[in-house]
């Protein structure tokens, strides 16, 4: 679909299934040959079918050539992952298997062991022994056993470890995908935000990625001397012209641009989308055109655009094309979002490549701005709240990079909804741009003009709200927040929103209230959050999230997940089980980052 890029260097990682056997011939290994292959087979097959890489295609599983009953078998297993690129490695068994002899050594690769649920064979003996022997190593790995007793014969993936495979493999797939990947920094701080300073040992160390810095003079430097494709920049234009429209200027009367500036900012704001992309993945267009070296770009899986202040005091503001990229569509048609954070805040960036890679959907990234409780929204316009937003509200809203896919104008079951590209139709993409209108920048903000881009997302979608903070002494830390998008009455939103900035696109978000801790009320959401922004995904993957931060050994500080879905690998359990957030924190600390 998208001839210009080369965003996906290589191959994929594949998900390697090791089928690990009891290695006593004459007997035992020939009568669980069968079975143990088999369900090597099924785990494939289950992966296969559930599971996308960020292209759409289905994610590729490599079987071990023979079972594995001892090391010479565990080694021939480990050479053909290596060659085929193997990024997450799952080890299956019905029987006992010897414990160190058949384990996965590699430890940068996510790992986990299902141990059939039998009796006639001990499948499970194994996983216990096993896992104690990754503990003991140093090597977390998680454990998955069925509830319920299978018979030998059956060859069936019970629902409970369906869950736990699928949940294992998307967030493996997920640091599998980012390694190597780089984090593209477009500028340096942004107005003092600490997210903005790039810290390349987070990056290195607990997320296998590399760190690229370009100055936001390159943007200058490329419109000037034409470095972009200016075939795709008059069809880029035009498209705008017809597909984003232009809303009120806000601005008091001696602060609003000339129609000329304004036409001129918008040839900018769209120049500034192309070189953003282009310095993200590369064009090979560039190197016809006589730039081989920019035609390569940075390799970045995330981006972050500074912007303010020095380039929005002189030039158009960075929001359309934070917002574009980040949109699951443009000029091109219906495609997979890039990321960019605003304000180069690369930790919320972080957290959106988390959301991203679990889900394949475009992200919002929002301020965190203000939380209105029920009593503040009803002394100020008479409504009562109710329904979801019944404990108070949150306000998300940012200039920049909210992705347009956050209108809500996509569908699941009739139900507001955001997708992976490849679910989305022409006429959701239609609605969603229908749903925004570019609003002349906010000029006391932004001196040198621009669009903002305006929308409302549609009420009643569940979203998860996630943030990566970064403590001296300790390290990342992780917070998650699941909830809902609401709807208000239209006189309500308004009256809160002109408060604001109403140029911006808004997200009303009730949290999910637990009772406890930083969720026993709204306000204690936002009172601990932990900075300034927020990347809400769509659904409720909060059990994702947490799944994923274990493998990064990430600890999460507050969630608001029940207990039954967390799952993580089986060691945490060995650092306490009374108070698994403790618990959390010291498996992590001990561990240590997954690339130190
Ligand atoms: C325009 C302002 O500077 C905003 O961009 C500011 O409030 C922020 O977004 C801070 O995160
Ligand atoms: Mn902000």
């Amino acid at each position: 679909m998208i001839m210009m890029e080369k965003r996906w260097l290589g191959a994929f990682p594949k998900i390697g299934i090791r089928p690990t056997i009891d290695g006593r011939r004459k007997g035992v290994r020939e009568s669980l040959e069968e079975q143990t292959m088999n369900m090597a087979k099924a785990v494939a097959q289950l992966f296969e079918e559930n599971l996308r890489y960020p292209n759409g295609e289905p994610v590729q599983c490599v079987i071990a050539d023979t079972t594995i009953g001892g090391v010479a078998e565990a080694a021939a297993c480990a050479d053909k992952f290596a060659r085929e690129q193997v990024g997450v490695s799952l080890t299956v068994t019905p029987c006992w298997c010897y414990g160190t002899e058949t384990m996965d050594m590699d430890p940068s690769i996510p790992k986990a062991v299902w141990g059939f649920n039998g009796t006639e064979r001990p499948g499970a003996v194994y996983l216990a022994a096993v896992l104690s022997g990754y503990a003991q190593k140093g090597l977390p790995a998680f454990g998955i056993y069925g509830e319920d007793v299978q018979d030998a014969g059956d060859t069936s993936i019970p629902d409970d470890v369906r869950g736990k495979l699928l949940g294992f493999a998307k967030a493996g797939l997920a640091v599998a995908l980012m390694k190597g990947k780089s984090y593209l920094a477009m500028g340096s701080v942004s107005m003092g935000i600490a997210g903005s300073i790039v810290d390349d040992r987070f990056f290195q160390e607990y997320l296998g990625m590399r760190n690229e810095y370009v100055d936001m003079s390159e943007f200058v430097r490329r419109m000037e001397e034409g470095i972009y494709d200016d075939a795709e920049f008059v069809k880029a234009l035009s498209w705008v012209k017809e597909n984003c429209k232009e809303g009120p200027d806000n601005n008091p009367a001696q602060l609003q641009t000339s129609r000329d500036k304004k036409d001129k900012d918008w040839e900018t704001v769209v120049k500034m989308t192309l070189i953003t992309r282009d310095l993200m993945v590369g064009n090979p267009r560039l190197a016809e055109l006589g730039f081989a070296e920019e035609a390569q770009g940075h390799n970045a899986i995330v981006s972050g655009f500074q912007g303010q202040r020095q380039w929005t005091d002189h030039f158009p503001n960075g929001d359309f094309l934070e917002a574009m990229l980040n949109s699951s569509f443009d000029w091109n048609g219906i495609r997979a979002p890039y990321l960019v954070a605003t304000e180069n805040d690369s930790l919320n960036g972080a957290a959106m490549l988390f959301g991203y890679l679990l889900t394949n959907t475009a992200q919002i990234f929002a301020d965190v701005r203000t939380y209105w409780s029920a009593a503040s929204v009803e002394r100020v316009t008479g409504h009562k709240l109710d329904g979801h937003a019944a404990d108070g509200i949150l306000h998300l809203i940012n200039s920049g990079s909210a992705t347009l896919d956050g209108t809500g104008r996509q569908e699941i079951d009739g139900r507001p909804a955001m997708k992976p590209f490849w679910d989305i139709t022409k006429e959701e993409a239609a609605k969603c741009l229908e749903a925004t209108s570019w609003r002349p920048a906010s000029t006391e903000y932004f001196r040198g003009g621009g669009f903002s881009s305006d929308f409302l997302t549609r009420g009643g979608m569940p979203m998860t709200m996630s943030r990566l903070n970064l403590v001296k002494g300790l390290g990342p830390v992780l917070q998650i927040a699941e909830g809902y998008s609401v709807d208000l009455p239209e006189h309500v939103h308004n009256a809160l929103d002109k408060r604001t900035d109403p140029t911006w696109p808004t997200t009303w978000f009730a949290p999910v209230i637990t009772g406890k801790g930083a969720f026993s009320s709204v306000y204690s959401v936002m009172d601990n959050w932990g900075a300034n922004h927020g990347s809400i995904s769509y659904g409720h993957i909060g059990a994702d999230l947490i799944t994923l931060a274990s493998m990064l050994r990430i600890p999460v500080h507050m969630h608001n997940v029940a207990e039954e879905r967390i799952f993580r690998p089986r060691a945490w359990g060995l650092f306490g089980t009374d108070n698994p957030e403790g618990a959390d924190y010291r498996a992590c600390q001990t561990f240590g980052p997954l690339y130190k």
